[in-house]
């Protein structure tokens, strides 16, 4: 029978929380029917106790840590961190059952001072200040929420992750690997990603269709020296054709003209950028369906106050493209192989030469 999606009973909350300190099969059974997890909300809740400790363990908490956790769906991950030393947790969580869920769950064992529950969605809303965050996220917001949390104001010690399989080898890929790709790239420029261990798609329910990994992200201390947003959209640019090399991506005539625009309107200061990468709020760092080429069409008519361009000054901007490519010996090199100190001396090279990617 369909159940009402605004409200939670008790006796749901004592099943929630039995679900997982049972094996994950027999949980899987018991919660069949009594409680609609919406697929589309990423909502697979892991029940395995095991991993779950193991989840809690691999984050290392220190006393007095504030945890951020991402959609802590009926608490299974919460309670844990709630009993570790980590002074409190703050929770983000979409689903308004949910909420009510964790909530009365974690007043039923006493822990309620520790933990604020943010009804939100993780994407939109502004985080509290945290030491750590640890969580199993939904798998559909993986990279804006990366890119907020390493793109973002943040600053905190790790993120550990519970991710889709692929995504995580994604995510922790080294150039020349056939997994990298610009999200590696990018979250390399700012912070060390490394694998902790696998976790099998039988320890959720309902059991989804991948298996996951869990992945320990650690912002460094440094910050990088270079400009993010220009840094984020050479890296779009670069990575939309990954394949392709460095001198045919950029050989491209829609492309140069789309740079020849954005960078007259860097000197211009006018609103030619309209689409960069860096500047909005949700940050997009590849990974999924962001990778696609810079395209708005090649005409050089002026639009967006920017003005128009002779076919001369556009062949001479062209040869100054060719020429960092050719300076720092990468025209015949394709991106997915090459390290960030090599695109980053590109870069600064065509920035030297008035290319601007924001
Ligand atoms: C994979 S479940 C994890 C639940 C719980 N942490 C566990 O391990 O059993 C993901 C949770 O994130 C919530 N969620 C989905 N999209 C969200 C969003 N954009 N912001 C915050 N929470 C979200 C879902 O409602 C669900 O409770």
């Amino acid at each position: 029978m369909k159940r009402a999606v605004s409200s939670i009973r008790s006796r749901d909350v004592a099943h929630l929380a039995a679900a997982a300190t049972a094996p994950s099969p027999a949980a899987a059974e018991a919660w069949d029917g009594r409680f609609r997890l919406h697929k589309p909300r990423g909502q697979h809740l892991l029940t395995n106790p095991r991993v779950l400790d193991a989840i809690v363990r691999r984050a290392a908490l220190r006393p007095g840590d504030a945890v951020l956790e991402v959609g802590p769906g009926t608490g299974n991950l919460t309670v844990r961190l709630l009993e570790s030393p980590a002074a409190r947790v703050s929770a983000v969580e979409i689903d308004p059952r949910m909420v009510d869920a964790v909530t009365a769950r974690v007043d039923a064992l006493g822990l309620a001072h520790k933990l604020t529950v943010i009804r939100a969605d993780a994407v939109e809303a502004e985080f509290p200040e945290f030491d750590v965050c640890v969580a199993n996220i939904p798998y559909g917001i993986s990279s804006p929420l990366i890119a907020k949390l390493l793109f973002g104001p943040y600053r905190f010690r790790a993120a550990t992750l519970l991710l889709q399989k692929e995504f995580a080898r994604r995510l922790v890929a080294a150039p020349g690997d056939s997994e990298y790709n610009r999200l590696a790239a990018n979250v390399r420029m700012v912070a060390d990603a490394r694998l902790l261990m696998d976790v099998s798609k039988r320890d959720f329910v309902p059991m989804p269709k991948v298996d996951s990994s869990l992945v320990e992200i650690r912002p460094r201390a440094a910050e990088p020296n270079v400009d993010l947003a220009e840094w984020l959209a050479f890296t779009r640019s670069c990575f939309g054709q990954k394949n392709k090399t460095l001198g045919a991506i950029f050989k491209q005539k829609r492309k140069v003209l789309e740079l020849f625009r954005r960078s007259r309107c860097a000197e211009e200061r006018c609103d030619g950028n309209a689409n960069a990468g860096g500047g909005s709020r949700l940050i997009a760092l590849g990974g999924g369906d962001d990778d696609g080429d810079m395209s708005d069409g090649d005409s050089n008519e002026g639009h967006d106050g920017a003005p128009s361009f002779s076919e001369e000054e556009v062949a001479v901007f062209k040869a100054k493209i060719a020429g960092a490519l050719e300076t720092c010996e990468l025209a015949g090199k394709r991106p997915s192989k090459l390290s960030n100190d090599e695109l980053l001396r590109l870069l600064k090279l065509l920035n030297e030469q008035g290319v601007r990617f924001q």
